[in-house]
């Protein structure tokens, strides 16, 4: 069944608009008129540097896309190309073939902002720690020749979706050098401690686009009760990616919900515990893609994507830290 044919939860819409009208104020009868409405979602095309795309390159150029991050710093615009649209199509996404990397991956724009945001340096050793389906682990690989990179995944199902991913887009020589693990991230910082020069933390949220589709109002329920737990986890989680730091090092922090509880007050949280962390401002590249996102203001600690008409991108909430190192 396609999204347009699903049903909004008015169970969790009810509770979204109390929680996000008191939140997001106004800006919030914006997003919830995109997140409410499937058929004016539009969605980005990742190309696979590991293929040839030219053709389909051109395909998108005369079919009413352009790049997305053309101008936009610390990306080298050589490497992560993605392509967008201002009407809400949906490129088809391709089938797994055991034989052929796919030429590209369909996506929320919103979630390369992360992996913009880590700027991935040739060399460098990467964690993704929560890496399942992979699509941030396929576009760290576009952005640079990474040392080593380190997918991590606990969910069994999940990581083997996110093997798959990888095996759909990645050459085998690369493919056999990337670090694959089934571990909670909370133990990665004890286990792997001061190792990567970057980690990413795309943490487990509550997916506020999925969750306004679910499918029945016990599962709503569910997740509305289990909604309190998750920025502890969270807040864990980060720690732990703080600790697998080398000195020096950055970590990005990313969800796909508007929550304040789960963006924001976990970063407060952290940078009130952590005194080794300094927070990284991250206004010039909320500046240099206002054309294609709408950000919404006063969010402290990092960049929050407002869906909105034209702009359907989002939600998703990015914050960068520096662990100190000895010349800070
Ligand atoms: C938002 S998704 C990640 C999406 C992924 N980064 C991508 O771009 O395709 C969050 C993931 O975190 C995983 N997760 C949940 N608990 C975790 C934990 N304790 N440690 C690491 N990952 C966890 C979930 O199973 C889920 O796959």
């Amino acid at each position: 069944m396609g999204m347009q044919q699903k049903r909004v939860c008015k169970l969790v819409l009810d509770y979204f608009d109390i929680v996000y009208s008191r939140e997001l104020g106004r800006h919030w009868s914006g997003a919830r008129e995109v997140l409410t409405s499937p058929a004016i979602w539009q969605y980005a095309v990742m190309l696979n540097n590991f293929t040839s795309p030219w053709e389909l390159e051109k395909h998108l150029l005369s079919n009413g896309y352009h790049p997305l991050f053309q101008d936009a710093v610390p990306l080298r615009k050589e490497t992560l190309k993605c392509y967008i649209n201002e009407r809400p199509c949906k490129f088809r996404s391709q089938r797994h073939q055991a034989d052929k990397l796919k030429d590209y991956y369909v996506l929320n724009a919103s979630s390369l902002l992360p992996v913009v945001a880590l700027d991935v340096r040739d060399g460098e050793r990467v964690l993704d720690m929560c890496a399942a389906p992979g699509g941030k682990s396929v576009a760290i690989l576009q952005c640079a020749s990474t040392g080593s990179l380190h997918c991590n995944e606990p969910d069994i199902d999940r990581s083997r979706r996110l093997k798959k991913t990888l095996a759909s887009f990645v050459p085998t020589t690369l493919l056999n050098l990337i670090n694959l693990s089934e571990l909670d991230g909370q133990l990665i910082g004890k286990f792997h401690s001061q190792l990567y020069h970057k980690v990413l933390v795309d943490a487990p949220c509550s997916n506020d686009r999925s969750w306004l589709f679910s499918s029945c109002n016990v599962q709503a329920t569910t997740r509305i009760s289990q909604r309190t737990m998750l920025p502890l986890r969270q807040t864990e989680l980060l720690r732990s990616a703080i600790r697998a730091l080398c000195p020096g090092g950055y970590v990005v922090y990313s969800t796909c919900t508007l929550s304040r509880a789960e963006n924001s007050d976990v970063i407060a949280n952290i940078l009130n515990t952590c005194r080794d962390v300094v927070p990284v401002d991250l206004s010039d590249l909320a500046t240099k893609l206002s054309h294609e996102f709408t950000f919404s203001p006063g969010i402290p600690h990092g960049l929050l994507v407002l869906p909105d008409e034209g702009k359907s991108w989002g939600p998703m909430f990015v914050a960068k830290l520096k662990k100190l190192g000895p010349n800070d």
